[in-house]
């Protein structure tokens, strides 16, 4: 393959959802920097052959070939592990259990590599607990106008975090440019202690000695304009986007799982996995269990519903190069300048943000990137992605099962609508996307690119070739819908569903009002929400069946899992909304119990 063309991007975290990323933004030709916990993962992923290996699962059988990248580089972030279960985060109606479990001991930033590259383009990738930390420890190397893409779980609690933590830093402080002002986040803003850092405009002198004085540095070498008049709500530092990812994912088993026991499988729980997902698994893999998608756009949009221009989808010209910089935009190598400032509310903001998006989805096919959401469309996103989260990864963390048996049996069904009431009661009825769309078909890979070895060995979809592209398509749409033994069908769900539980649950779901004929139309509407945002965590859990979640991930691995950010941060705002969440509260300490038993602390 030629040396990479386009701008450099680099991401931050090397789970299976940044190898995923990684992985296809180097099969786009992109110069793509993994960057790991440290210097020792570094060596380990060279010592490997710097290469990333995307099996697509959910392609179906036969087993699709595990297809290499090129070689990708990479760095340390040298950020501390996750912190430990704080005691006050395990009171769930008490403060904000994402407030008290910082500060993290944070370790200036000291990468191996790059000490002189500015990141331009930023894919952070970290799990929810890690982000602040991991976004400090490159702060020094972003460069003034950097495109940042958030899209770990809990994205509406992680940028809660950012801004309460880093909001000057970042340029997160204005209004225009910031995230959504829930009790929550005006909570945490006011409440925690900034960090100083320095700055070329104010000069301060923080104690954080050559990264302070790199972050000048690097900004000054690719940006004349460096940091005059922004942070501290003068503008932003980054160009903030959130991503609501839906594919379901995780580590080739062997190094997944580095040392920790995955959770036993059994027949009923786990469905039939492929043997290639097995422990076979070259170094450095990623499993793509479950097709979904990526809704994604600017942070800006999050507050700024009423502005269409702000997610207006654009139309890429055939043949650009969708990795070239844009006009009027950084390239990563030296060229053009840093986009305009995001919180210049101006279209000329919304229309770069849109075009970078579009250009970004046209180049990564395999991630199904969704930028042409509708005014409000994001925020929506991201609350039923949180349902999602709060349904699936608890049940499968406890249960020990992967994502598919949750629909298979009414017990978990039920469970997984009361948690879907529950968003509904604190959220209200208009406040969730409820049908995602189906995904764009996945490509058959190009020639030349790591798709060969899948038609040289006659495996995968490269082998099903483009006379599949149909076969390919409807699986995507079934998985995305959920066809099946398990679809949803109508909001009753399907018909072994439909009464099941009704004395418990359907009763105080549908009141007298299921048919949306009843007294109270309010309520009415909330039951139809309910319903329908169930239906998406059902499909969800169909669609991304052979996955495992990442909280059990977590969970086996003996690592904390993102509770605090998921059920955690729901219970919190519906404590500050006065709303009751027995169910999601119940999850909650339940996975925490369970993440302090796997530490030792419980253990006999
Ligand atoms: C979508 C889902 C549930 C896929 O497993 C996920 O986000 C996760 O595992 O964290």
């Amino acid at each position: 393959m030629a040396a990479p063309a386009g701008p450099a991007w680099h991401v931050l975290g090397a789970g299976s959802l940044g190898l995923l990323w990684a992985f296809h933004l180097r099969r786009a030709g992109f110069e793509v920097t993994l960057w790991m916990r440290d210097a020792e993962a570094v060596k380990r992923f060279v010592a490997s052959g710097s290469r990333v290996h995307l099996q697509e699962l959910w392609r179906g059988s036969p087993t699709p070939a595990w297809l290499p990248s090129e070689p990708i580089l990479a760095a340390a972030a040298a950020h501390p592990p996750s912190p430990a279960p704080d005691s006050a985060t395990v009171t769930s109606l008490g403060p904000s259990p994402i407030r008290s479990s910082l500060p993290f001991p944070h370790q200036p930033s000291c990468p191996q590599q790059h000490q002189q590259q500015p990141i331009h383009r930023l894919v952070v990738a970290t799990k929810a607990p890690d982000t602040l930390a991991a976004v400090r420890s490159v702060l020094p190397l972003l460069a003034h106008g950097c495109r940042c893409i958030l899209i770990q779980n809990g994205a509406l609690a992680v940028v809660d975090q950012l801004r309460a933590h880093l909001g000057g830093e970042l340029g997160l402080e204005n209004p225009g440019s910031g995230g959504p002002s829930g009790p929550g986040e005006a909570a945490a803003a006011s409440a925690v202690p900034r960090p100083v850092m320095a700055s070329a405009a104010d000069g301060m002198d923080t104690g954080r000695g050559a990264a302070a004085a790199g972050a000048a540095g690097v900004d000054g070498a690719v940006d004349s304009r460096g940091d005059e008049g922004r942070g501290r709500g003068g503008g932003p530092r980054v160009r903030l986007y959130v991503g609501s990812v839906t594919h379901g994912c995780y580590r080739g088993f062997p190094q997944a799982q580095e040392g920790a026991k995955p959770a036993a499988p059994s027949r009923a729980t786990l469905g039939s996995p492929s043997a290639g997902a097995g422990g076979v698994a070259p170094a450095y893999s990623v499993v793509h269990a479950g097709l979904g998608s990526v809704a994604v756009g600017p942070l800006a949009s999050l507050h700024d519903d009423a502005s269409p221009a702000r997610v207006k989808p654009v139309s890429v010209p055939d043949g650009g190069s969708a990795g070239a910089a844009l006009p009027g935009e950084h390239d990563g190598r030296g060229h053009g300048h840093p986009a305009s400032d995001q919180a210049d509310g101006g279209a000329r903001g919304a229309d770069d943000d849109a075009r970078f998006l579009s250009r970004l989805a046209a180049s990564l096919p395999g991630l199904c990137l969704r930028p042409d959401l509708p005014p409000g469309g994001l925020l929506r996103e991201l609350r039923a992605k949180l349902a999602v989260n709060c349904a699936i990864n608890p049940l499968t963390a406890l249960l020990g099962c992967r994502n598919g048996a949750l629909a298979e049996q009414e017990h978990s069904r039920r469970l997984m609508r009361r948690v879907c009431v529950e968003l509904v009661a604190v959220f209200g009825p208009d406040a969730f996307e409820a049908a995602a769309p189906a995904p764009a078909p996945a490509p058959v890979p190009a020639a030349g690119e790591a798709g060969q070895d899948m038609r040289q060995d006659g495996k995968g979809a490269g082998a099903q070739g483009a006379g599949d592209g149909i076969a390919v398509e409807e699986r995507s749409r079934e998985a995305c819908h959920g066809a099946g033994p398990h679809a949803p069908e109508g909001p009753g769900g399907p018909p072994a569903f439909r009464g099941v539980g009704s004395a418990a649950a359907g009763a105080e779901e549908r009141g007298g009002a299921a048919d949306g004929q009843g007294p109270e139309p309010q309520r009415a509407a909330s039951v139809a929400a309910a319903a329908a945002l169930y239906e998406r965590v059902l499909a969800v859990a169909v669609a991304t069946g052979r996955n495992r979640s990442s909280m059990l991930q977590d969970v086996a691995a003996g690592r904390p899992t993102e509770a605090d950010y998921l059920s955690g941060w729901l219970v919190r705002e519906a404590g500050v909304r006065g709303v009751a969440t027995p169910v999601n509260a119940t999850l909650y300490e339940l996975v925490k119990a369970r993440e302090a038993l796997a530490a030792g602390a419980g253990a006999d």
